[in-house]
This record gives structure tokens, sequence and C-alpha cells, in this order.
């Protein structure tokens, strides 16, 4: 029977700033497919958590493997040529450059052929490999609906239409994950509908695996297929939607409702 090896390994990752410790012995695997979201009150360490997947920070202790090899000393560059892609709570768009090239920036590094073998052997090799460079962006912009807005300056755009920018930006990369850090931060509800559906056809039509931290809890629960909680840098569970909604410590730490202090209130009443 083959082996089915989850895409990203979190082993019992620590980190630490001065005295502050933002996670504490934290581990999780996230299957090939799978759309994964980690929630948690503010400052449960989910921010540092991605952080530590991306490279951005390096744990204390512990490790992290993609597709089974370890890259906890590796750089965020390095990880991205292993197929780790990653979008930004807040934006990290080049605002003066147009949407198609903040898009090819993404593939700079699957690039084979460089600007100067590009130039020199142009009409052979480079130019076919640019003609299908061309192509898979034009797949993204197209599924991204995003057509209308190729050759706009990515800063003058609106808010949720720069978010989709960036996720097809990190989309480029054609990593075998995607990191999402609150990809609905700051959008009115129309624009989250959208970069929800967005995600789900990402994860369902192009097989994406995808891990995402949101604070919309609606959404959290709606598209994602499992769900780990963190509460003061430790996980406090980790399961389905309906598992972790019911879950009583999940109820008291992060949604403040305790089941025993809502039966004894309406006893009293
Ligand atoms: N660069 C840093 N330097 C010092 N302390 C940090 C740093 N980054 C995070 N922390 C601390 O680590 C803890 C976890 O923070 P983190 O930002 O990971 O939480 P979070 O769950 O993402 O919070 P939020 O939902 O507010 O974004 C917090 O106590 C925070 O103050």
């Amino acid at each position: 029977m083959l082996e089915v090896r989850p895409v990203l390994q979190v082993r019992d990752v620590s980190l630490g700033f001065g005295g502050v410790r933002a996670l504490t012995e934290v581990s999780f695997e996230v299957n090939k497919g799978e759309l994964f979201s980690i929630i948690g009150p503010n400052g449960a360490g989910k921010t540092s958590m991605l952080n530590c997947i991306s490279g951005r920070y390096h744990p204390t202790s512990g490790r992290v493997l993609l597709n089974g090899r370890d890259v906890t000393d590796l750089t965020p560059n390095v990880r991205a040529t292993l197929g780790l892609g990653r979008t930004f709570q807040n934006l990290a768009l080049f605002g003066h450059m147009s949407v198609l090239d903040n898009i090819m920036v993404g593939r700079h590094h699957l690039l084979r052929n460089n600007a100067v073998t590009g130039a020199l052997y142009w009409g052979s090799g480079a130019r076919r490999e640019e003609l299908a460079h061309r192509r898979k962006v034009e797949d993204i912009i197209d599924f991204l609906e995003i057509a209308h807005i190729r050759k706009a300056v990515a800063g003058t755009l609106p808010y949720g239409l720069r978010k989709r920018v960036e996720l097809a930006r990190a989309m480029a990369v054609e990593p075998s994950i995607i990191l999402l850090d609150e990809p609905m931060a700051g959008m009115n509800l129309e624009e989250k509908e959208d970069m929800a559906r967005y995600i789900v056809d990402l994860n369902e039509e192009w097989g994406m695996t995808v891990v995402m931290i949101e604070h919309d809890m609606g959404v959290v629960m709606d598209i994602s297929q499992r769900v780990m909680v963190l509460e003061f840098g430790r996980k406090i569970a980790e399961g389905l939607p309906d598992e972790v909604m019911a879950n009583e410590r999940v109820k008291v730490a992060y949604l403040g409702i305790d089941d025993d202090e809502e039966a004894a209130g309406e006893s009293a009443a």
C-alpha cells in the first residue's frame, strides 16, 4: 500500500521571544489536499506558527518538515523553491508595478533561463519557457477573475482586489502548500464571500493544500476540513470543525462560553 505522507509536519515546535513563550511544543500534520485552519484568541501564537513554517522565524526547539524534508534550518526563499507559498496579513505587493508583473515575480524562481541566457537564445528554449509561464499566469488570472485589472498598477487597486492579486502571486509559485495569513482581514462581506469561494475552489478544483489563519469564525468553520486551536501558544484542540466547536476547552478559551455557567445561569433564572 502507498504511504500517504503529510505535506507539512510540525513537530514539538516551541518559540520564545525573551521571556515571552509564543509557542510551546506544538505538533500537527497537514495532508495533501487538505484545507486546514489555525484559530485562537489574539496573541495565541497563530502568526508565530505561520512564520515558523515559512521560515521567517526559527523555532527555539522542534522541527518543521515539508514534503518529508526537514526545512527547519532553511531560509524562506529556499522553502519557497521547495514548494511553500504564502500570503501576508499586511499586503506585500509591489505597489508601483502592474498586476501582471506582480504575478510574474512569483514565478521568477521557476525560470530556468535567466535574463542573460534568455537574451542569447531568444527564439528557442527561453521563448518556449516564457510562453509556458505566460500561459500559467493567464490560468491564474482567469481563475481569480482579475483579467480586467491585469495592467493596473497594484497600489491603486481597492483592498479586496489587492488581496486577490497577492493570492495570485502566491499561486504563481506553483506551491505544494499555501499559507494564508488572514485572507479576509479588512474585507467587507461581499469581498469575504468572494475570497472564501476562491479558497475553496483553489483547494477543491486545483487540489491545493491550504493552511489558513483567519479570525472570521463563520468562514473558518464553513470552509475548513480540519481546525487546530491555539491558546497561549499551546494546542488545545484539533479536529473537524464541528468537533472543535463542541469542545468545552475551546468554548471557554476562544469563544468565552462556559456550558456550566450557562446551565447555572439558566437554572437560576
Ligand atoms: N517579534 C516578536 N517579538 C516579541 N514578541 C512577539 C513577536 N511576535 C509575537 N510575539 C508575541 O508572541 C505571542 C504570540 O503572538 P502572535 O502574533 O503569534 O499571536 P496571534 O495568535 O497571531 O495573534 P493575533 O491574532 O493578534 O494576530 C504574543 O504574546 C506576542 O506578543
